[in-house]
């Protein structure tokens, strides 16, 4: 990739700050640290930059970048790109938790894992990774006879969770620790860890990658994980209420006000179409094919760094006209028996499940698409974690639509990347 522009003495490098870790891939790229201060000598394109650091030379991401004085450097984005005192401190408070804790397929998931597995459960040690109220830790105590579950939770929560430990009487096997997981030690390996770490679209908040540092951490050899797996469901659907609520308003006298709105369009689209919808609730009728499972997650293997790039494929077969509004994502997770030959269970954030506080996330297209049975909408899914905001991804999606008809054999080719929130 070397350039004669790389090879000229510079006149002046700029001095960036590094807002993460890079480890970089090949003899021509350069590794850096977090709040390392590295020299840019050129800037041969917009994703790639020629900079030094310690005298040594190479190509880094620029997104991994920062360019400010010491006052700038006070900037959230240096000491906090997990943005975790915004993160605890919404944990800190009962809404998200009275929400969770109302979500009954949820909370009941949660239950029938424990109760199911309750004799395998004996006299084992567990850890609950971000255990908010401690439900989870309260039905391993009262519904099974293990050793002891340390309860782990960072927000201000814990110290409420203690008493409740003490109120249900479970403190005898039940030990809060109140803090950061990465910045716990426990007195003992476990022989199971039992989260409840899925956001929105899977990933979102990427509380995933604590569980997967707890693992490697504290869970001993041939110990089991809570869900084992999980799978990421797309499909292309019909949202004509919301395109309608959104977008068929601005056109000529379809809106109240009876004027020329029209132009607002544009605005309309990049409003509420560029980012995905949350809480979106797709009706069975809106799926124009079946599902597809585009991402599977073994809890096991998955390692912390590939969750900066999950790549995913999808063929679907259009199997009623309709029109092709967008595609709505949700998961599955799996929770494996303890007993060999033992029913695994399923929590499914699907519309053919009971509606789960997470809902589904509805990605708009730009332009709705009549599609017809027989036609094919095939293409990849891209999830890419934010190499600043470390909760936050983008979700690329890349489709064609073949025709079934014989007449036309157009294809049509389409991409749209969404921020997730950043
Ligand atoms: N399913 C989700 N999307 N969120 C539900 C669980 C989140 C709970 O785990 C806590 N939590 C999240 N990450 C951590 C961590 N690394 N260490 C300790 N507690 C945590 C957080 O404070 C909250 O109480």
């Amino acid at each position: 990739m070397q350039t004669e522009k790389e090879d000229e003495d510079d006149a002046a490098p700029e001095e960036y700050v590094a807002l993460c870790d890079f480890t970089g891939s090949g003899s021509d790229q350069l590794s850096f640290s977090r709040a390392d201060k590295v020299l840019v000598h050129a800037k041969p394109s917009s994703e790639w930059w020629w900079a030094e650091l310690q005298a040594v030379r190479g190509y880094v991401p620029a997104s991994y970048l920062h360019q400010g004085g010491a006052e700038e450097e006070e900037d959230t984005s240096l000491d906090d790109p997990w943005q975790d005192e915004e993160y605890f401190g919404s944990y800190g408070m009962l809404k998200l938790h009275l929400e969770m804790l109302s979500d009954k397929s949820r909370t009941e998931a949660y239950r029938q894992v424990i109760l199911s597995n309750s004799a395998s459960l004996n006299n084992k040690v567990v850890v609950d990774l971000g255990c908010g109220t401690g439900i989870i830790s309260l039905f391993c105590a009262q519904l099974a006879q293990p050793s002891v579950v340390y309860a782990v939770e960072a927000s201000s929560m814990a110290e409420y969770t203690k008493q409740l430990v003490k109120q249900n009487g479970c403190e005898d096997i039940v030990t809060v620790l109140q803090g950061r997981a990465e910045e716990l030690e426990l007195p003992e390996q476990v022989d199971v860890l039992v989260s409840e770490w899925m956001g929105n679209c899977l990933l979102f908040e990427f509380m995933v990658e604590s569980v997967l540092s707890a693992r490697d951490r504290w869970l001993r050899e041939g110990g089991v994980i809570w869900p084992s797996s999980a799978a990421l469901t797309l499909v292309p659907c019909q949202a004509d209420s919301y395109y309608t609520e959104k977008m068929a308003f601005w056109d000529l006298n379809s809106s109240l006000v009876l004027n020329n709105l029209y132009l607002c369009r544009p605005l309309a689209q990049q409003e509420f179409f560029s980012k995905p919808k949350f809480s979106h609730l797709i009706e069975p009728g809106d799926c124009l094919a079946a599902p597809c499972d585009v991402v599977c997650l073994n809890m096991y293997t998955l390692q912390i760094t590939d969750l900066e790039e999950i790549k995913g494929q999808f063929h679907f077969c259009v199997e009623k006209s309709g029109v092709f509004h967008g595609f709505t994502a949700w998961f599955t997770v799996h929770f494996k028996s303890l007993e060999t030959g033992g029913a695994t269970v399923e929590l499914n954030t699907g519309p053919t499940s009971e509606p789960t506080h997470w809902k589904q996330t509805l990605f708009m297209l730009d332009r709705p698409v009549s599609v017809y049975a027989g036609d094919s909408i095939s293409g990849t899914i891209l999830l890419r974690r934010n190499p600043t905001w470390r909760r936050h991804m983008t979700v690329t999606l890349n489709w064609n639509i073949n025709n079934s008809t014989e007449e036309t054999d157009d294809c049509q080719v389409a991409t749209k990347t969404f921020p997730m929130w950043r």
